[in-house]
Order: structure tokens, then C-alpha cells, then sequence
């Protein structure tokens, strides 16, 4: 049903208009064929009056045949582009946790398989659509014949559809089966690709991962693939059995239970054999309607599902000025994992106020939540219970995202593109060559037509361009997460040193999470994590402007 839905709200004129034409195919071709019959009862006799008709069918057949087709083409290029361009944005605009949760397999899945699916049933629906229609036809036609013979096609129809339900029923479970276990193929694929180091590395990690993970997911796909396809071609096997019975009875069975005319048995056997084709290719394409379900679902689970409003995370009103803000306030403020046995860790309550212009160091050990606190001061996770207030203003689901866009970051999985999005005109570009040359990267980057020239550079080298990214954004309120870990020691000095007592100067508000303690008398204040909680929080000193620009 949701299928169907999915198809109409994407082009449904021009699907429609393609079954329309496909119907006309079909009708016209089935015409044809009462021509012939027609004919064939007169042979010898000439008819120019049935030789225009027939002229006049066979060219609407063909030319109509044609047309549902190129429909079909234009509507399948367009289908399978909006749906990967709107699952991108629905990725793009659900909660960063969601996309978290799903993991990187599930998500590529759906953008690559569970699409493909999908636009190949809508595809094929006006395609099937048509088909049924002629079959519709030959069974009037049928029933013009003799409706008696036509009831007994109807009842052994029906028999063979109910067949077909009960046998294709058992495929079920293992398509639904092979879907899952694509997911957790592709996230072995995923560890083949960025794990290959440490595969290459090691003999007894290479094996036992290609004989415990890998190669026993390709071979459970294998096996449900195999018992779904033979299953169904089975069930397809009976519905071809049901053309040869029908053309069986109107052979050897109907002439011995009452007089039929041979114009009216022969109707019989040219319409159960011009059924056939459309019959056989309406069965034929069930799997991929099942199949396209079994995607939906998936793609639904996800927390993705298309076509329908969802939660956005996202907002897509224009970026209008801000006032400059004087604090960003956490009160009371308290998020939570959930693992599979409940809560895994717990941040909070945290209670803590960042002026405008502070220099924050937020420090503690492995664990104890400083990260997990960048992400809900920053807004990418919505936090569980207590607020989060900008200028006494709560922070929810309505304005999370322009409250986001505050911040420039550098977070501990930071992700680098090659091209710099979101800026635009020869400024930007002039300051990236500036600030690439501050970097100490001038002789490794250059800024050509937008693009960075390479990204491929040592850990310390992309961060500094990470770090170039976030100084283009230019916002209020930077946060660096352990950016420094990664530097070598002159030019992490030059980072505590240089660039943040710079951009304090510049009135930017600034919070870094550390694990430089030599550094630590740098900061205007420090706050301390453990186990989830502030445990301490005290002024070092203000910081003197510095003489550096950034
Ligand atoms: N993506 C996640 N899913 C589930 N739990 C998580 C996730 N990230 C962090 N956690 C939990 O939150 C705890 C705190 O992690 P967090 O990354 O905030 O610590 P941290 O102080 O930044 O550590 P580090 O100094 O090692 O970066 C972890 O011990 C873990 O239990």
C-alpha cells in the first residue's frame, strides 16, 4: 500500500499515461488477434475492409507499445534521482543520533539497494498495470465467446492464484532474511575497505575475519537468495502449468462437454496463448514488488521513511544575521546513551554558564563525557532533560539549528571535504591561500577553482585544514575538540600560543577540549569532567590579547 502511495505522489501523469498506453498496446494487440481468428474461419476469401483494420490495430499496437516504453524510460531516470536525492536529504535533515544508530551499512544500503528496488517496481507498476488490463480484455473477450468455458478459465484462474499466494508465501521470510543480512555485509565491506591496514597486517585477523564474518554473511545471502528465487520461480512454474491446462480444456475437453463453434475454439486457444506473455511477466515481476516492500520497510526503520513528514533536524530557512549573543547557559542539563541492556552512560546534570569572550578549557579522563558535552553544547544532540539557554532563550527542537549555527567546530571525528561548501566569491578563496600559508601548508595546498587541491595529508596536516575551515566560518563561538592531539610540538604551541589568544582577541568566545596539560594555564577558565559530571570548574586567569592575527 505504501508502495502504491510512493508511486503516485512521483509522477503519476506520466505513469499513468504510460499504463494508458500500455493498455492500448495490449488491446489493440489483442484485436489483432480476434482479426485473425476472424480470418482464419474464412481463409481463401480476400477482405480489404479487414485488411485496413488489421493494418490500422497492428500499427496502434506497435506505436503504442513504443510510446508506454519511453514513458516508462523518461519516468524510471527521474524516479530513481528524486529518491536518492530526497533519502539524502532525509539523512541530511534527521537527528545526528539516528544517523549515528543506523551506522554507516544500513545507511548505504538504503541508499543504494533498497532505491533500486523501489524505483524498479514503480517502474514496473504501469508496466503491470497494463498487463492486467489485457488480460481483462481477453477474458471479455473470452466471455463473448462462451461464457460458460470463460467461467471455467475464471475458476482455474483463480486456483492457480491461490497456488501461488501459498507457495510464494514461503519466500517471504527469506527475502526478508537476505535484506538483513546486506546490511551487515555492507558494514564488512566497510571494514575491509578502512580496517585493510590492519588486515594486510595480520595473518590471523585476515582469516579469521574473511571465515567468521565475511565470507559466512556472503554465504547465508547466498542460501536465502537461492531458496527465495527457487521458490518463486516454482510458483511461476505453476501459473505456466495453468496456461497448458487452459489450453488443455479448450483442446481436448470442451468439444466433448457441448457443441462449440471452432471460431469460438480456436478464440480460446489464441487468447490463452496471447495471455500468456502478459500473465507470465505480471507474475514474473512479483518478486521485485515484494522485494521493493521489504525496502520500504527497511527504509521506514531507519527512521527515513520517504514521502512522509518527519522530525527535521534540520532547518532550510535563509542564515538571517544575528544579534551577537552574551552566554549560552546549561541548567540542570542531562543526556543519556542507550545501549541494549538500557542507559550506558550518562551525562549530567551539568550546570555550567559560557560568557561571550570566555576561553574555556573543558578537560578530564578518557570517558568522562567531554566530547558527549561538544555535542549537546553545540547542539547536535537534543539534550534529554534540564535546558539549554542562549540569552535566557530555550533551546529546542524549533531553533536547535540556527542556535547550531553559531559555532564553528573542529569535533574529534571530524570529517574534511575537499571542496569548501557554503562560501562563496573570491574572498573566501583569497583567505583560504592566507590562512593555508599561516598553517604552514602552502607548500602542500593550494585553493584551485573552490577546491583544495589535495586532502590527502599526513593526520596532523588535514586537521590544520579542518582547522581552516572552521577560522573561513567565522562564527561566535569556536569549539575544538583534543584538535591539538594530532600536532606536532612546535605548532601546538603556535595553536595555545598564537590562535587562541587570537581569536579571543577577535572577541570570539572559544572552548577546547584538552588533554595538554602543560597548557592548561592558557585557558581563561577550566572545566573539569568526570563521569559525566563537572567536578570542577575554576577561573585561571584572563588571558592577555594577543598580537597574533589569525
Ligand atoms: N556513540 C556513542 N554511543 C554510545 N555511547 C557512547 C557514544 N559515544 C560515547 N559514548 C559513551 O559516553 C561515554 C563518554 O564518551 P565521550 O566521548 O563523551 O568521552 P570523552 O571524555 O570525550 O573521552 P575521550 O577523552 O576518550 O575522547 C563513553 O564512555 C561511552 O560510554
Amino acid at each position: 500500500m505504501r508502495l502504491l502511495v510512493l508511486i503516485f505522489r512521483n509522477s503519476a501523469l506520466p505513469l499513468l499515461l504510460s499504463a494508458l498506453a500500455g493498455v492500448a498496446a495490449g488491446v489493440s494487440g489483442a484485436a489483432v488477434l480476434t482479426v485473425i481468428n476472424e480470418r482464419l474461419d474464412h481463409l481463401g476469401e480476400t477482405s480489404s475492409r479487414a485488411a485496413w483494420v488489421f493494418l490500422v490495430l497492428a500499427i496502434t499496437a506497435v506505436s503504442t507499445k513504443v510510446v508506454s516504453k519511453l514513458l516508462l524510460v523518461w519516468v524510471s531516470t527521474r524516479v530513481v534521482r528524486n529518491m536518492r536525492v530526497e533519502l539524502s536529504e532525509k539523512i541530511l535533515s534527521a537527528p545526528l543520533r539516528t544517523v549515528e544508530k543506523n551506522g554507516r551499512g544500513a545507511l548505504l544500503a538504503a541508499l543504494t539497494t533498497d532505491i533500486h528496488q523501489i524505483a524498479t517496481a514503480m517502474i514496473e507498476f504501469p508496466e503491470q498495470c497494463a498487463n492486467a488490463a489485457i488480460a481483462m480484455a481477453c477474458f471479455a473477450y473470452l466471455f463473448w465467446l462462451s461464457w460458460w468455458l470463460a467461467l471455467i478459465y475464471v475458476g482455474i484462474f483463480a486456483l492457480g492464484i491461490i497456488d501461488y499466494k501459498i507457495v510464494a508465501r514461503r519466500a517471504q521470510p527469506s527475502i526478508v532474511e537476505a535484506r538483513s543480512l546486506w546490511d551487515v555485509l555492507i558494514s564488512y565491506y566497510n571494514d575491509l575497505i578502512d580496517g585493510n591496514k590492519e588486515l594486510k597486517m595480520h595473518r590471523a585477523r585476515r582469516g579469521e575475519f574473511m571465515s567468521r564474518s565475511l565470507t559466512p554473511t556472503a554465504t547465508n545471502m547466498m542460501r536465502h537468495s537461492w531458496r527465495w528465487n527457487w521458490i518463486l520461480a516454482l510458483a511461476n512454474g505453476h501459473t505456466q502449468m495453468i496456461f497448458f491446462a487452459l489450453l488443455g480444456i479448450a483442446l481436448f475437453v470442451a468439444p466433448h462437454v457441448s457443441f462449440l463453434a471452432p471460431q469460438v475454439l480456436s478464440g480460446f486457444v489464441l487468447m490463452s496463448l496471447y495471455m500468456g506473455g502478459p500473465i507470465a511477466s505480471l507474475v514474473g515481476a512479483i518478486p521485485n514488488f515484494k522485494l521493493a516492500e521489504v525496502s520500504l520497510k527497511k527504509i521506514t526503520e531507519l527512521g527515513l521513511a520517504l514521502g512522509e513528514a518527519d522530525h527535521r533536524d534540520v532547518s532550510n530557512e535563509a542564515d538571517a544575521a544575528r544579534p551577537p549573543f552574551g552566554s549560552v547557559e546549561l541548567r540542570g542539563l542531562v543526556y543519556s546513551y542507550e545501549g541494549e541492556e538500557g542507559e550506558s552512560f550518562r551525562l549530567g546534570p551539568v550546570d555550567i554558564r559560557i560568557d561571550a569572550g570566555e576561553l574555556v578549557f573543558v578537560v578530564g579522563g578518557n570517558g568522562s563525557g567531554k566530547s558527549s558535552f561538544a555535542r549537546i553544547l553545540t547542539g547536535l544532540y537534543p539534550h534529554d532533560g534540564g535546558d539549554l539557554l542562549l540569552d535566557g532563550e530555550l533551546i529546542g527542537d524549533d531553533n536547535r539549528d540556527t542556535y547550531r549555527q553559531r559555532f564553528s567546530t573542529v569535533l574529534s571525528d571530524y570529517h574534511l571535504f575537499k571542496s569548501i561548501y557554503g562560501m562563496t566569491g573570491s574572498e573566501w578563496s583569497n583567505g583560504a591561500s592566507h590562512l593555508i600559508d599561516r598553517l604552514g601548508l602552502a607548500r602542500k595546498v593550494k585553493v584551485i577553482d573552490g577546491e583544495l587541491s589535495t586532502i590527502d595529508l599526513s593526520q596532523g596536516q588535514r586537521k590544520r585544514l579542518a582547522l581552516l575551515n572552521a577560522f573561513l566560518e567565522d562564527r561566535e563561538i569556536y569549539l575544538f575538540d583534543e584538535w591539538a592531539a594530532d600536532q606536532d610540538p612546535a605548532f601546538k604551541r603556535v595553536f595555545y600560543h598564537d590562535i587562541l589568544p587570537a581569536l579571543k582577541a577577535a572577541g570570539k568566545t572559544v572552548v577546547v577540549i584538552s588533554h595538554d596539560d602543560q597548557y592548561f594555564e592558557r585557558a581563561d577558565r577550566i572545566v573539569r569532567f568526570e563521569e559525566g559530571r563537572i567536578v570542577e570548574d575554576r577561573l585561571v586567569r584572563e588571558q592577555p590579547a594577543a598580537k597574533v592575527a589569525v
